[in-house]
């Protein structure tokens, strides 16, 4: 049997295991089936806490969507894997630094529970994202079945695309978001946020996720519309985010500076599966 802990972060929810002390070998294929939320344990992301690989870090984080893709990055699994490794006692620190597929990030329980995360600085070179486009633009104008759709792009160390609209309830997240996930311009595929600004500090937005379908929240989407937002002069650090799941707070200072994600991470049960 195969413990595992159900968790989320503003509703974007996860299945996390802990394999350090246990043993799984993790197939697309049982992510797939576990995901499923009829017939499995539904989840959005499955979060695997892995022993570290160097030295300088406390463990080792993998991320699968429930389409079975295991990813690079998951904001809101990260302040869930900072609570997780805390309640099962796999550390005593507050101060976590873990190593992802796309880099170190740092998580930090903060005196009222909630977990603040240095993400990383945003990346927005088209290659790094990776986007196809010969340069590097505030905005880009995408052809999606004969419509050309303007949006922004970066990389929260996973892919993103932002688009601004004025009304976020009618917003095309559930018809357009699939068709910009797998456009050929997004060769990984891409994550699709849908922003609407309402002042100079504050936001809303909805987040259609690669390998799960439009979330309840999305940290990385969250900092992505954030250091967009910022970058093409909308808004001012700190952002307020609030995504159909809840609030996160986005501080992004300087281009040069990483950004920080604020919010919960909550435990809703222990369960044990059958390898
Ligand atoms: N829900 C996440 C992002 C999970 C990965 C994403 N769907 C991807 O494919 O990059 C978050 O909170 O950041």
């Amino acid at each position: 049997m195969l413990h595992f802990t159900k968790m989320h972060g503003l509703g974007n929810d996860f299945m996390v295991i802990d394999l350090i002390t246990q043993q799984a070998k993790i197939t697309p294929k049982l992510v797939k089936q576990w995901g499923n939320r009829h017939t499995g344990i539904g989840f959005d992301q499955l979060l695997i806490v892995e022993p570290p690989s160097r030295p300088d870090v406390d463990f080792c984080y993998r991320i699968f969507n429930a389409d079975g893709s295991e990813v690079e990055q998951c904001g809101n699994g990260a302040r869930c894997f900072a609570k997780f490794v805390r309640q099962k006692r796999l550390t005593h620190k507050k101060n976590i630094i873990v190593e992802t597929k796309s880099g170190i990030i740092e998580l930090a329980i903060q005196p009222d529970d909630q977990v603040k995360v240095n993400m990383g600085r945003p990346r927005f070179v088209p290659k790094e994202i990776p986007f196809i486009s010969e340069q590097q633009q505030n905005y880009y104008q995408l052809l999606v079945e004969e419509q050309t759709i303007e949006l922004s792009s970066v990389s929260m160390g996973n892919p993103h695309a932002v688009i601004q609209v004025t009304n976020l309830k009618t917003a095309p997240v559930q018809t357009l978001g699939p068709k910009i996930e797998t456009h050929p311009h997004f060769p990984n595929r891409v994550n699709v946020g849908f922003i609407q600004v309402i002042d100079r500090y504050n936001a809303k937005l909805r987040v259609w996720e690669r390998g799960a379908g439009e979330t309840q929240a999305c940290g990385t989407g969250a900092c992505a519309a954030a250091a967009i937002a910022i970058q093409n002069g909308w808004m001012d650090s700190p952002v307020n985010i609030q995504l159909p799941g809840g609030k996160l707070i986005i501080e992004w200072d300087n281009i040069d500076n990483p950004i920080f994600m604020t919010g919960n991470a909550v435990s809703v049960y222990e369960g044990k599966i059958k390898l």
